[in-house]
């Protein structure tokens, strides 16, 4: 699904990531840990083909980073959703356009009977007239995760999604991620709780990629 050979990245020539070669294979489900400033966001950003290689080759979903027009991108975000750190939303559209937006974008009416079915599995069917501004932490990293998905991407990049939610919160965010990969989807959740790490053993098969010395390790039995 992501294939990264021997890949390289730095911000203005200051090197970051280092020799990074891995796969993500379809309907796996991997953690991404590292300390804060270590690479995690950026590591996602080059799996959604929002930042280049400096070096090395990043194939996405079977197309090289490299040979892909603005068009394949703009294609790739039906396939690859992305629940970002700060999941930002328009705050003078209800929840329930705001979760439609990708739909919208891509010129897709929404199916009220889904969008409902869809609001209702992240638990916020009775908020779909709420604006966003209205919602708690929680709340809006569900409504993101359901923006992330509405175009039912194959692979799903989340970054920190838990971190401002109670641990409560944070573990109803990771059963619903857990579901989306035994539907099948390919997951990938940077973060640094180590706890939430431990919580999905019973869940999910997960592995766990950790950055460190601007290589990325599989981590595995320690945790
Ligand atoms: N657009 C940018 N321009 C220059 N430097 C950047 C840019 N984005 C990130 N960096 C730097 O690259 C490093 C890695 O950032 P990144 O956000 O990928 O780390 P992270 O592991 O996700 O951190 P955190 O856990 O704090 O979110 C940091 O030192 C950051 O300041």
């Amino acid at each position: 699904m992501i294939a990264f050979d021997d890949v390289s990245y730095g911000y203005g020539g200051t090197p970051l990531l280092r020799g990074i070669s891995l796969r993500l294979t379809p309907g796996s489900f991997h953690f991404l840990t590292g300390p804060s400033g270590a690479g995690k966001s950026t590591f996602l950003k080059l799996c959604y083909g929002e930042l280049m290689p400096v070096d090395g080759k990043v194939s996405l979903i079977g197309q090289d980073r490299a040979a892909m027009s603005r068009d394949d991108i703009a294609r790739l975000r039906g396939r690859i959703g992305v629940v970002h750190q700060d999941c930002q939303f328009l705050d003078h559209l209800p929840v329930a356009e705001n979760v439609a937006l990708p739909l919208t974008v891509a010129g897709r009416e929404a199916d009220a009977g889904e969008l409902r079915e869809l609001l209702s599995w992240v638990g916020l069917g009775s908020r779909a007239r709420a604006l966003p501004p209205s919602l708690s932490g929680g709340e809006r990293q569900r409504a993101a995760l359901a923006r992330a998905v509405v175009l039912s991407p194959d692979l799903l990049l989340a970054d920190e999604p838990t971190g401002n939610l109670d641990w409560e919160m944070s573990l109803r965010l990771l059963t619903l991620l857990s579901e989306l990969n035994r539907m099948g989807k390919t997951i990938v959740i940077a973060t640094h709780d180590l706890n939430l790490i431990r919580a999905a053993k019973p869940m999910v098969s997960a592995r766990v990629l950790r950055i460190k010395d601007r290589q990325i390790i599989h981590a595995g039995a320690e945790l």
